[in-house]
């Protein structure tokens, strides 16, 4: 299983560099920047427009799309609507992100509607899961709300998690300082729509996608100093990495 995640790895990647899919982000703005930075260092292409009448048409020319619930206020929403409309009748691949829905009961209810409109991926950290799921955020709860919402869903920490209800990897590796720098988990999320777009199998696109970011963090890891010079490391390794740099690190739990 690990040596073909692998190769599948690098495959997604170089389909990445070759098609530059084009992602539209609705996202934070915490994240909105660096987001954009990390899909163009990586090979795809980020539009960030929240302009409600402008979405279809961002949407319409694009291959992905990311829902980032950060800092949720009314034009988000109405965006957020628009955005899941146009890309469910383009029949586009969508990414959630349920960002901080621990924290709010509004946000809590959207984010559970939200899950019920398809999302191609669920990508959210052990607190964000276990609120969306009602439950610990463990294994069990993963499977569970891949099987009733029909996503992949991805639990990041310090080992990766994915399952689409049946399938299940885990991908360990990168690096703490990952968790110091902001949006690091958006931008991860945005990353995974990107290879949404060249992968029709949701499971093994989100699979790749951990696989690679967890390589780019280590490299950046290896000789950053601090969270600062963490960045401009990972941005550099996501642009370089080459499929004989990913390892061994997806594998079966
Ligand atoms: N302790 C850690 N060691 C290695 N990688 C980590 C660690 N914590 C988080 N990451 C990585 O940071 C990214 C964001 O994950 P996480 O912190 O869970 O999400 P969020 O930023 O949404 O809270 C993921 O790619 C995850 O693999
Ligand atoms: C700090 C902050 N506040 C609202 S959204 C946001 C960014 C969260 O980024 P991540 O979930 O990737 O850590
Ligand atoms: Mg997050």
């Amino acid at each position: 299983m690990s040596g073909a995640a692998r190769d599948l790895t690098g495959e997604l990647l170089a389909r990445l560099r070759a098609e530059r899919p084009r992602v539209h982000c609705i996202t934070n703005a915490a994240a909105v920047a660096y987001t954009a930075n990390v899909l163009l260092a990586a090979g795809c292409i980020p539009s960030m427009t929240v302009n409600p009448p402008e979405v279809p048409g961002f949407i319409h020319g694009a291959s992905a799309l990311l829902v980032n619930l950060g800092t949720l206020d009314p034009l988000r929403a109405e965006a957020i609507d628009v955005a899941i409309r146009i890309a469910r009748t383009d029949g586009k691949p969508w990414a959630l992100d349920p960002v901080f829905v621990e924290r709010s009961p509004t946000r809590l209810g959207l984010a559970r509607d939200l899950a019920r409109r398809h999302p191609a991926v669920i990508r959210a950290n052990r607190a964000e899961l276990a609120a969306l799921s009602g439950s610990d955020g463990g294994d069990a709860a993963a499977r569970l709300l891949a099987r009733e919402s029909g996503a992949v869903v991805v639990r990041t920490g310090e080992v990766d998690f994915a399952t689409d209800g049946t399938r299940e990897v885990e991908v360990a590796g990168g690096h703490p300082l990952m968790a110091l720098v902001t949006a690091s988990g958006c931008a991860a999320t945005a990353l995974m729509a990107g290879f949404l777009a060249v992968e029709t199998d949701r499971f093994l696109a989100a699979a790749a996608c951990l696989a690679f970011v967890k390589a780019a963090a280590e490299r950046a890891g290896a000789t950053a100093r601090g969270p600062g010079s963490f960045v401009p490391a990972y941005l550099d390794a996501l642009y370089a990495l080459d499929p004989q740099d990913f390892g061994d690190r997806i594998a079966s739990p």
